[in-house]
């Protein structure tokens, strides 16, 4: 374990340039891509931000898309932006989760920077002040549902599309943090019946657990709904409005700000693991055997 979080520290500094750790690695220098993976376009008249990922086929979760993610949200913050509304722009995946290829037969340093990536990045979604929804118009399995978790309110497009965390179906465990935030929304007896099982929901039961809070038929009634719950807080201070988000969620800020390292550390050793491995292989041939 030792020798890893020594690795794990030297490959971030490498890969950083950073001499403490983990703060200095939760800003990024957003160099220019001439084909964004997430379109930002922001209402004139009510400086709400609907932020759609675009990264075909199924929006997977890799570095260079977090990397852009999280410079997206600092940005959006900068500009004191009103509201942000998270979006796909496929008609059936919001996200497939993280992107197995940043894990499988990976290099273990390659996992940490990947790891921390996301450490990052997620902290900055869940704790922003800005209001955030998710408008999930297709499936969200895994990291997918991580992302619309951290949202502060869910529009799910139904029927047909699923959300949950499976991680256990692949042989890997959603951390800590994933299982925050899952029971911040449905509680801890359904957490761990979902968890455990790595049960995906119909947009209808998870209406029901409260995993999701409205079903729409379409993503146009998705964001339309979105902007309405962003509309709440226009006569709220901001101020209040953050410090209120922040205490909600001190649980899994704290988790991240205190145990970022030995997190990453247990995520480098089980994502390295041999069962965790074989697991992936046979989930992605699965998955290839599925779309041929
Ligand atoms: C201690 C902590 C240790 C570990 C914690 C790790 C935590 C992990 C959390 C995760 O997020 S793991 C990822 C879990 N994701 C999934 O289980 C989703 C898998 N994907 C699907 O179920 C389906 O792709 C879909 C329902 C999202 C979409 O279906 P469809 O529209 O039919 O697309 P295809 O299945 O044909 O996929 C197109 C293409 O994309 C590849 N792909 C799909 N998902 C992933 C992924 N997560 N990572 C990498 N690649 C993915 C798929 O293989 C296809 O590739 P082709 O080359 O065959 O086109």
């Amino acid at each position: 374990m030792a020798g890893i979080y020594r690795s794990t520290r030297y490959v971030l500094q490498n890969a950083f340039g950073s001499r403490s750790l983990p703060g200095a690695v939760r800003f990024y220098s957003q160099k220019p891509d001439p084909a964004p993976l997430i379109n930002v376009d922001v209402d004139s008249k009510t400086g709400v931000a609907t932020v759609t990922m675009n990264s075909p086929p199924v929006n997977t979760l890799n570095t260079p898309f977090l990397n852009e993610m999280g410079g997206v949200i600092k940005e959006l913050e900068k500009n004191k932006t009103r509201g942000l509304i998270l979006t796909s722009s496929s008609n059936s995946v919001f996200s497939a989760g993280l992107d197995i290829m940043e894990m499988y037969k990976a290099p273990r340093d390659q996992m940490a920077v990947f790891w921390t990536t996301l450490q990052n990045t997620w902290l900055s979604l869940y704790r922003t002040g800005i209001p955030t929804v998710a408008a999930i118009n297709g499936h969200a399995p895994a990291g997918g549902c991580l992302l619309a978790l951290s949202c502060e309110y869910r529009v799910m497009v139904g029927p047909k599309f699923t959300i949950g965390l499976n991680e256990t179906q692949l042989g890997i465990v959603a951390p800590p943090w994933f299982l925050i935030c899952m029971r911040e929304a449905v509680g801890p007896r359904q957490t761990e019946l979902a968890l455990t099982s790595g049960k995906m929901f119909t947009a209808t039961e998870a209406l029901n657990i409260g995993l999701v809070d409205q079903l729409v038929s379409n993503k146009e009634e998705a964001l339309a709904e979105a902007h309405k719950f962003i509309a709440r807080f226009a006569k709220i201070p901001p101020l209040a409005r953050k410090l209120t988000k922040e205490f909600t969620r001190q649980e899994g800020i704290k988790y991240m700000e205190e145990k970022m390292l030995d997190d990453l550390e247990t995520f480098v050793d089980v994502a390295s693991s041999p069962s965790a491995q074989k697991g992936m292989e046979m989930y992605l041939e699965a998955l290839k055997k599925k779309s041929t």
